[in-house]
């Protein structure tokens, strides 16, 4: 019994000095860190979604979005918003945001608009209690594999968001990159907001490549840039302007993403005389 009391006390004290001797070590505390706090406070959360409004309903994302804000500070991580004024448009949009890692979960929540939900690959169901809530939020999932599913549960999330008045942010490159630049942009977010003539909001993170490394096993405290663009507007476009659409996109993110990326690299880099 005596031992097993030691435990908790010698990790108490192992922790501390691991952190303070090696970086590889902060990485997977942080990781790991994140990954089961996110999950004990979608444990808190459900019942919490549950009670507000008894199943799946978009205006749970408030509730996450309100529990998910401290998390950054956990993280050593902080944002820089520009463009507020962007979200301030009526009705329903299409927001669109490049994607590197799962910690995009922390600026979405920070910038989330009310009535907003994301699309997401259908295996983060699975994620235990995260993907409950995620369930519970009203996200859309979709498989990725089967293309003319996925279509066709967005082609009915565009009905849904003009009947209900609700905004879905998509990712648009399709899954998650870290190659210090923007992956092709996949056609489902473009043909979304054709289909309901609403307007699409790029959302651009800046590069985590000066906190977060992978390869390298670094995880250290940063700050990220989050630009909101001016809207895009999409009224009277048909399905033959969504290949322009996209490309349009694409090359205002990616000239922001290397405009706010860039400056951060230069404000946190060596000083020369
Ligand atoms: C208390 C709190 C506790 C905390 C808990 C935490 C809570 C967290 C809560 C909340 C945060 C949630 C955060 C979630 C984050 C998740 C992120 C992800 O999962 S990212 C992966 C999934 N996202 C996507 O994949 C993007 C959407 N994908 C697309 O839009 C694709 O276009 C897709 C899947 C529909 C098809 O992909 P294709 O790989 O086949 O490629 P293509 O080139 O785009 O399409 C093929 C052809 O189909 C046409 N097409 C595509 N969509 C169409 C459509 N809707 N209608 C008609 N044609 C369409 C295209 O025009 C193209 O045709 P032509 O080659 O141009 O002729
Ligand atoms: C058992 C697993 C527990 C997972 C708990 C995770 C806690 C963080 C919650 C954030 C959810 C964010 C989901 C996310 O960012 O998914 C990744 C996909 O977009 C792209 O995936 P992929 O690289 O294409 O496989």
């Amino acid at each position: 019994m005596d031992v097993l009391w030691m435990i908790p006390l010698l990790l108490l004290m192992i922790i501390p000095l691991l952190m303070c001797t090696s970086s590889t070590f902060v990485f997977y505390f942080k990781k790991f860190f994140y990954v089961a706090w996110m999950m004990v406070l979608a444990l808190i959360g459900i019942p919490l979604c549950i009670l507000k409004s008894g199943g799946r309903d978009i205006e749970n994302m408030r509730i996450i979005r309100f529990m998910v804000r401290h998390v950054k500070y956990l993280l050593g991580l902080r944002f820089e918003v520009s463009g507020w004024e962007h979200l301030q448009t009526e009705g329903p949009y299409v927001v669109i945001s490049n994607h590197q890692s799962s910690l995009d979960v922390l600026g979405l929540m920070e910038i989330l608009p009310d009535r907003c939900t994301t699309i997401a690959k259908k295996e983060l169901i699975y994620a235990g209690t995260v993907g409950l809530i995620c369930w519970l939020g009203g996200i859309v999932f979709i498989n990725r594999k089967k293309t003319s599913d996925a279509k066709s549960v967005m082609a009915d999330a565009a009905k849904t968001m003009l009947d209900d008045q609700i905004r879905l942010w998509v990712f648009p490159e399709g899954t998650r990159n870290q190659n210090g630049d923007l992956l092709p942009f996949k056609k489902g977010a473009f043909h979304l907001a054709v289909q309901a003539q609403v307007p699409i909001i790029p959302v651009v993170f800046s590069s985590y490549s000066n906190f977060y490394l992978r390869k390298e096993k670094q995880f250290k405290s940063g700050i990220i840039r989050l630009k909101i663009l001016p809207k895009i507007e999409t009224k009277g476009m048909t399905s033959d302007d969504v290949a322009s659409l996209s490309d349009k996109s694409f090359d205002l993110m990616r000239a922001a993403f290397l405009d706010i990326s860039d400056s951060i690299t230069r404000s946190n880099g060596p000083v020369r005389h």
